[in-house]
């Protein structure tokens, strides 16, 4: 069943159009990502599903619910992390989160969250005085007060250093794995690619493909790429014969074998029947980084 229907959605800024015919679904508990480059319309898209921001044109349900014209009970179910928290900066987290409880009928219990977000020990702490993790933490945390079956969270990893990033996953998969359904607006391909069951790709207003991350780092016509030092004189023309194999170029001692399809387990094969080793071997497959580069001409 789709949680989240956004059906031609249209939004203007004046003249400019933001927002132009964007349409995804999601399904009930999975982690759906919108990617694309600066400006491409990702927030303005979650400002309104999240009833922020009244739309142009088109239509969104999330839950059933209409998000301008139901807002009030939206908000009981629908849990939205934006890309700034804006709170104030004497708040203390425990403090910041019982407030927030205080808006749900049925919060979920601020010091359990606190235990489970590893916010625990800052319980007391003012909001300036914590890290950029740290407040991130706390982010998530305000977003599942109020118990919701939907999260949004944007540019969630933003400014945070690889380790703090890394939590910050792991309690990604964690709301995943309790059966909440998450939206995910990001610009790492990384994040995209560890975290999300599909994504939708938007480009200037407009979504250029939705799909899961390995499905767009194929649709991108990505090549594979091996290199390795061969332990023995390399027959050129057998490799370049093989259908799966596109170019070959030297670097020194290395070869580097460029291709698609199974060319790895075909050109191992081909070296084994001559007993040749392939030293080193290195394999670069295809990412969601270069499908960004294609589908979007490469401008973030
Ligand atoms: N309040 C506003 N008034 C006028 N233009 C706006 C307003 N908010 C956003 N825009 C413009 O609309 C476009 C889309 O902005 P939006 O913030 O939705 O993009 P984004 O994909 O979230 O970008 P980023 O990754 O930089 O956060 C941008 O060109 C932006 O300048």
């Amino acid at each position: 069943m789709a949680v989240i229907e956004v059906e031609r959605l249209h939004k203007r800024y004046g003249r400019f159009t933001a927002v132009d015919e964007v349409s995804f679904e999601v399904g009930e508990g999975e982690v759906f990502g919108i990617l694309g480059p600066n400006g491409a319309g990702k927030t303005t898209t979650v400002e309104c599903l999240s009833g922020l921001r009244a739309p142009d044109g088109g239509r969104i349900s999330v839950l059933g619910l209409d998000p301008v014209r139901q807002r009030e009970d939206l908000r009981q179910v629908l849990g939205v992390q934006l890309q700034q928290a804006g709170l104030p900066d004497r708040l203390k987290v425990r403090e910041a989160l019982e407030l927030y409880a205080s808006f749900y009928r049925r919060p979920a219990d601020p010091v359990e969250l606190m235990h489970r977000l590893g916010l625990a020990e800052k319980a007391g702490e003012r909001y300036k005085r914590l890290s950029g993790g740290q407040q991130q933490r706390l982010a998530i945390a305000l977003a599942l007060i109020g118990n919701p079956e939907v999260v949004i969270l944007d540019e969630l990893t933003t400014g945070l250093d690889p380790h703090a990033r890394r939590t910050v996953w792991e309690l990604v998969e964690q709301v995943r794995a309790s059966g909440v359904t998450v939206l995910l607006v990001t610009h790492f391909m990384e994040e995209a690619e560890r975290l999300c069951d599909r994504v939708a790709l938007i480009d200037r207003g407009r979504v250029v493909a939705v799909d899961t991350p390995a499905g767009l780092a194929a649709r991108a016509g990505q090549q594979q790429r091996m290199r390795f030092r061969p332990s023995g004189p390399l027959d050129e023309e057998l490799l370049r014969a093989l259908p799966e194999v596109a170019g070959l170029v030297w670097h020194g001692p290395v070869v580097e074998i460029t291709g698609t399809g199974n060319l790895v387990q075909v050109v191992t094969a081909q070296l084994a029947r001559r007993q040749i080793i392939a030293a080193d071997l290195r394999v670069d497959q295809a990412s969601l980084d270069d499908a960004f580069v294609a589908l979007t001409g490469g401008r973030e």
